[in-house]
């Protein structure tokens, strides 16, 4: 065993650049951290991500982010094989279990047959039923919602049925009730939807009405091993930060800690870094995208790469020689692109260890995202199935 300890940090959404098959998905010219780099213009200021070589495998650096002459870490992007693009198929396909059957859409809405039963199990009528902007959707309907207790469902480019509701107006136990049946509904074909997302909010009017962090999501059960699921049973600790729990529905994880925000995330990973355990540690940081990806908005998705690299630091004092970080993403969500769905995009691949004898090299574009999990599993001298290690090239 290489390292003691493997911490990897999904920063959710932050891809680095159209991937070859993005014109399937409509998504030419997205690039998310360079469509940031852009819009600061020079400003945004991730010294951190920086050293590490975040600019160094890119066509064109991150404006105002040169690529590292000497960088700290081994720096590579993953190209995706799963045949979506969502949370779901990008942290799966890390852990060894790409989706290769593209999960049910529904840019027309949800067929009445999932309609009527959601009614019929809820005692409640159900409004919207198309794909919509989340924050939009409870502008436009909110108000109806508290009026008739009507449930707000909506969907979007993914694999999603979405269900929003005032807090005041469903409890959040009933809203968790209604989406667990809304899951046992759509878990195989005809309608196979990668996750159902309980959307709460709060707030007295259209005009100030704001989701809370009680979003659940209740993803389709992992549909095979993952690379989590071959760590425990080797009887290595799987520790899941923030919507990794949800994203594998609990499967391979030995301890969960949900998140209230990226920065309450990294808290939960310098906890975690004060742990003596052996095993992996696995962290998604959300904002990215639920905050500003999908609400186009490039100027707070900078500010939390921002705030996300002064943590970053300390991380980084703090890590021990026999610990490795990986950062990396599961897919794009380019607040300066078109729509506010995802983008397909490679993501940004970090390897860092206090250990490393040599400035670090190019990992290269590595595909599928299993060369992530693989190298885990490499680290422990657990089996892998899917994906190619690199961690043989860490020195
Ligand atoms: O409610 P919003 O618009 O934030 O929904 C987005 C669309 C994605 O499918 C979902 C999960 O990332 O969040
Ligand atoms: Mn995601
Ligand atoms: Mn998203």
């Amino acid at each position: 065993m290489k390292y003691k300890r493997i911490f990897g940090i999904v920063l959710d959404s932050v891809g680095t650049g159209a991937a070859p098959d993005a014109a399937k998905f409509g998504d030419v010219g997205s690039d998310t951290l360079g469509h940031v780099g852009d819009f600061y213009d020079g400003k945004l200021a991730i010294p951190n991500l920086q050293k590490l070589g975040i600019s160094n495998l890119r066509d064109q650096p991150i404006k105002g982010v040169a690529p590292a002459e000497k960088p700290l870490a081994y720096f590579g992007k993953m190209q995706e094989v799963s045949a979506g693009k969502d949370s779901m198929d990008g942290h799966w396909e890390m852990m060894g279990l790409p989706v290769k059957h593209a999960l049910a859409l529904f840019p027309d809405g949800f067929p009445d047959e999932i309609i009527d039963k959601l009614k019929a199990f809820s005692g409640r009528d159900v409004i919207v039923n198309k794909p919509y902007s989340g924050t939009d959707v409870i502008h436009d309907y909110g108000e109806e919602q508290m009026k008739t207790g009507a449930l707000i469902v909506y969907t979007s480019g993914d694999s999603v049925l979405q269900i929003a509701a005032h807090e005041d107006v469903i409890p959040l136990t009933e809203l968790y009730k209604i989406c667990d049946y809304a899951r046992s509904l759509v878990n195989e074909p005809p309608y196979v939807v990668g996750r159902i997302i309980a959307r709460p909010y709060v707030g007295p009017d259209k005009d100030h009405f704001t989701r809370t962090a009680n979003r659940k999501d209740f993803t389709l059960e992992p549909t095979g091993k993952t690379d989590m699921d071959r760590l425990q049973d080797a009887g290595y600790e799987v520790i899941g930060i923030g919507k990794i729990n949800d994203i594998f529905s609990g499967h391979g994880i030995t301890r969960g800690f949900h998140n209230e925000s990226n920065h309450d995330g990294m808290d939960h990973v310098f906890n975690n870094m004060k742990d003596d355990f052996t095993g992996f540690s696995f962290t998604n940081l959300v904002d990215f995208d639920a905050m500003y990806g999908h609400r186009r908005n490039p100027k707070g998705f900078g500010a939390a790469l921002m705030e996300f690299d002064q943590q970053l630091g300390e991380v980084l004092a703090n890590l021990k020689d026999d610990d490795l970080l990986l950062i990396t993403a599961d897919h794009g969500n380019d607040p300066g692109f078109r729509g506010t769905d995802h983008t397909r995009e490679f993501v940004p691949l970090l390897a860092y260890s206090p250990s490393f004898t040599q400035v670090g090299q190019s990992l290269g574009i590595r595909s599928p995202f299993s060369d992530f999990g693989a190298t885990i599993l490499d680290n422990f001298g657990v089996k892998n199935v899917v994906g190619t290690s690199f961690l043989d090239e860490l020195k």
